[in-house]
């Protein structure tokens, strides 16, 4: 990541410019990720971070929906039409990720395709890859309005690589933030410095908000935090399937019990945006409307498809093999999401077996004086 310093700087630049700063930069797990950790104590309801206006990078996009390959053509627009404000973020740049660092569906190397074991989930990949050329070049925009001459028309940016686009692109994927319209404000996507440096988490402690009243974007406790607490906000909610995390943001979770990937669900797209799907065990569980032998057929035959079982993905990862995190990462991808698929087939098929046992022979027996019939089930 950027140099430890960056994100004291970081700071520095937010509080002289108005802001609040209830947060350390450093690492989070043993595996080194960055993340933010609380510098004291915090009450439910209290600031824990707050970022004012004018340090926030305003994409003027009248949708949540634009693609990051449009953003990011904004953005770098910003560095021809408004230079004074491109060198104001500096501080906020030097606190990203470089160009080693961050990776997701925009910045695919082709040799790490065939590791996903899934030619759906590559010619999705292709695609989006294929867009992000279609903007840099400026063949076409994916939205029809046209609404961001794409910088290969723009005066001064020959200098932009491919690569440089690609970088900005990604960053723009995975460190964004989408905020809805309500009554009194648009839709808006932004950049908001300290606060992208937050990490998901599915049980978050705070939630960012914009606040008039300050002009400031905010980092609200919802919980008490105590000092040296990771703080975490829910992104989206539908992170909690790993293919979605793997696209948006590459990283995975070994969650428990675990849940299968969007695109394994039955009728459900790897692109959908259902925001709050029913959880796994609505579905699967004991008497749920999955809970049947077809559905048991058509996640084995999902599972029969992969190249290699879970088991020789696990012995990959132990191997010392890839040495690259990323190849890491997608073949731990791969491997929990068969590990869900094989959970939630065990599942059914024990329920389905649990069930069978107690529906015994059904005999109907006559209820003296009844006129109608009543069912007694025998064990
Ligand atoms: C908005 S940034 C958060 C800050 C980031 N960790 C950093 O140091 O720059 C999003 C990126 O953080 C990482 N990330 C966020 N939440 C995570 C989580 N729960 N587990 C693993 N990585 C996560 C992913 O690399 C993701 O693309």
């Amino acid at each position: 990541y950027a140099p430890a310093d960056s994100s004291q700087l970081l700071s520095e630049w937010l509080v002289q410019n108005g802001g609040k700063v209830g947060l350390e930069i450093g690492a989070v797990n043993a595996e080194g990720l960055r993340g933010a950790v609380a510098a004291r104590d915090f009450e439910e309801g209290e600031i824990v971070a707050a970022v004012p206006f004018n340090c926030t990078i305003d994409l003027a996009s009248q949708e949540a929906g634009d693609t990051a390959a449009e953003l990011a053509t904004n953005l770098l627009r910003m560095r021809f039409e408004d230079p004074e404000i491109w060198a104001h973020m500096e501080p906020h740049r030097a606190s990203l990720p470089g160009r080693d660092q961050i990776y997701n569906k925009y910045i695919f190397q082709m040799e790490h395709l065939p590791l996903l074991q899934d030619p759906g989930m590559e010619s999705l990949i292709t695609r989006v890859m294929e867009w992000l050329d279609e903007v840099y070049t400026g063949a076409t925009t994916v939205e029809p309005q046209y609404r961001f001459t794409s910088l290969a028309h723009h005066p001064g940016a020959a200098d932009i690589s491919r690569e440089d686009f690609a970088y900005y692109t990604s960053l723009l994927d995975s460190y964004s933030f989408s905020f809805p319209a309500d009554e009194s404000h648009e839709a808006r996507r932004l950049m908001l410095p300290l606060l992208d440096l937050i990490n998901h988490g599915g049980q978050p402690n705070v939630a960012l908000k914009r606040d008039p009243e300050s002009s400031c974007y905010v980092a609200v406790a919802v919980h008490p935090i105590r000092r040296g607490e990771e703080v975490t906000h829910l992104y989206s909610w539908s992170l909690e399937r790993n293919d979605k995390a793997l696209l948006n943001y590459f990283f995975v979770q070994d969650a428990e019990p675990p849940r299968l990937c969007a695109m394994d669900l039955p009728g459900v797209s790897v692109w959908d945006t259902v925001e709050s799907p029913p959880a796994d065990h609505e579905l699967y569980g004991p008497g749920a409307p999955l809970c049947i032998q077809e559905e048991v057929n058509r996640l084995r035959s999902i599972l029969v498809m992969f190249p290699t079982g879970e088991d020789q993905d696990a012995a990959l990862l132990e191997s010392g093999e890839l040495s690259d995190w990323r190849e890491r990462v997608i073949v731990k991808f791969r491997m929990l999401r068969k590990r869900a698929l094989r959970l939630t087939m065990q599942g059914v098929q024990a329920a389905l077996e649990e069930a069978a046992q107690h529906t015994g022979p059904r005999v109907v027996v006559p209820i003296a004086g009844a006129t109608c019939f009543q069912q007694a089930c025998l064990e």
